[in-house]
């Protein structure tokens, strides 16, 4: 199966952060990305899994299902040690069910920063996390999924940083660049971020360059 001989991939999203990323990502291969804003009467998905993976499928298998044709879909989010893994599938809910990502920040670094009360150390790098993005690509015709996961480690830190990128992107701190991911460009994340490596496995898995 090579959905990217078409020059259309379609995205099962509603993240425009996502979409602008896949958009740069898959222009290297000649497609345009679609998502579920260009096909309005598409069914709402319920993201009830309980890891990344079922939830990839999921929205791959709906979307692909009702349209015909064959999907992408990714289901990612932010993993915290401290927090046990948390907020992990729930990132997109963490702080309620329609949270803006300013919200789920400033949750985020509450949580943390009730953990470390009493320590003497004012040290902004709260945790060790990582991003994690499941990919699902499903092809309704043979009923086959392609999949892969990718994932970036990193530290919350509790001085956000940056206006690029989206989500939990202003308190993830990445070692590599002594940055934030929010100022990274579109490039330098692509390079390093989950999404980056999970869409170069898919890629590998596809025999495609
Ligand atoms: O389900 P779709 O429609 O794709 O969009 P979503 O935003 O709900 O996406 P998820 O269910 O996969 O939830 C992922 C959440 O994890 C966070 N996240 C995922 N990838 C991220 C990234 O690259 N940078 C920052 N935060 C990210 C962000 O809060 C997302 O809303
Ligand atoms: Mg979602």
């Amino acid at each position: 199966m090579n959905p990217f001989k078409d020059t259309e991939i379609i995205v099962a999203t509603k993240n425009q952060g996502k979409v602008k990323e896949f958009a740069f990502a898959l222009a290297e291969l000649g497609g345009t990305v679609k998502s579920m804003y260009d096909y309005p009467e598409l069914p709402e998905v319920v993201e009830d899994g309980d890891t990344f993976a079922a939830n990839a499928r999921k929205k791959a298998k709906t979307v692909g299902d009702a349209l015909g044709k064959p999907v992408l879909a990714d289901d990612s989010g932010l993993c915290v040690d401290k927090l046990g893994g948390a907020p992990g599938v729930y990132s997109a809910r963490y702080s309620g069910d329609h949270a803006t990502d300013a919200e789920n920040n400033d949750k985020l670094l509450d949580e943390l920063q009730k953990l470390s009360e009493g320590e003497d150390t004012e040290q902004p790098l709260l945790s060790p996390a990582r991003f994690v993005c499941h990919l699902a690509l499903y092809d309704p015709g043979t009923g086959e999924f392609v999949e892969a996961e990718g994932t970036v480690e990193g530290m919350i830190s509790a001085e956000p940083a940056g206006s690029g990128g989206f989500g939990y992107d202003p308190i993830f701190y990445v070692p590599a660049y002594q940055k934030a991911m929010a100022e990274l460009t579109l490039q330098e994340k692509q390079a390093i971020s989950h999404r980056g490596a999970a869409l170069r496995i898919l890629k590998d898995k596809l025999g495609l360059k």
